[in-house]
């Protein structure tokens, strides 16, 4: 059984194709690592199957509620502290307690600091940590060691372990070698569409959103 399905997916950005032909699944305990060159759609891929944007055509197949996304941006709130961060999350997504997500990226220290006083590593820190908060099985994460030191990596992918362990999967798009020795790639090389070609719009197709 899978966490995700996806068939014959085709995605675009800016009104352009970027992929086509995408087929994949992800079970729990899974990790597949997301390569291509720059350009080659990962974010815009990640985005598709958040929600943000709508595919071009295709399956995307998962049941509901289950997709937790981490992109560039943190999506802190700078007025909050840290745990009152969390504790907003967990409130939104069902109330977890935020303890563990603040052991696991080392932040109880920093449990009482606004967000806006933070570095842009113990951000990324606390962008990360809400992904345990949210109690969601599928993680898709887009550059999440961007700012982290060494140590905060080692933290990061063992607490990716973790999730892998409790039967959790994501999907990420990352340069660094994370040390998943089980991990599977997925190269987007290899679906790049058409560059000179126009996205069709299927029905619907809002390009703002694109
Ligand atoms: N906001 C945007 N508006 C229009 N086109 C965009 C926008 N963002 C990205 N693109 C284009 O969409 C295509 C896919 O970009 P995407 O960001 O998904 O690639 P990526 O694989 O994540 O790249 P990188 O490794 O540089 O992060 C590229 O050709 C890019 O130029």
């Amino acid at each position: 059984m899978s966490l995700l399905a996806v068939r014959d997916l085709a995605i675009a950005r800016g009104g352009l194709s970027v992929i086509e032909g995408l087929d994949f699944t992800l079970a729990p305990g899974e990790a597949l690592v997301l390569r291509g060159p720059n350009g080659a759609g990962k974010t815009t891929l990640l985005r598709t199957l958040a929600g943000l944007q709508p595919p071009l055509s295709g399956q995307i197949d998962c049941e509901p509620d289950q997709i937790a996304y981490a992109g560039h941006s943190d999506g802190l709130k700078p007025a909050l502290t840290v745990a009152e961060n969390l504790n907003f999350w967990s409130a939104v997504f069902g109330g977890s307690a935020i303890g563990p997500a603040l052991a696991a990226m080392n932040l109880a220290e920093l449990a009482p600091r606004p967000a806006h006083r933070l570095s842009a590593g113990q951000k990324r820190r606390l962008g990360l940590a809400r992904l345990m908060v949210t109690g969601r099985s599928i993680w898709l994460l887009d550059e999440p060691t961007v700012s982290l030191d060494t140590a905060s990596v080692a933290l990061f992918a063992a607490m990716l372990r973790g999730h892998l362990a409790n039967g959790g999967a994501a999907l990420v798009a990352t340069h660094i070698d994370l040390g998943l020795v089980e991990a599977r790639v997925l190269d987007l090389s290899g679906f790049r569409a058409d560059p000179g070609r126009k996205a069709a719009r299927p029905a619907g197709f809002n390009e703002a959103f694109a």
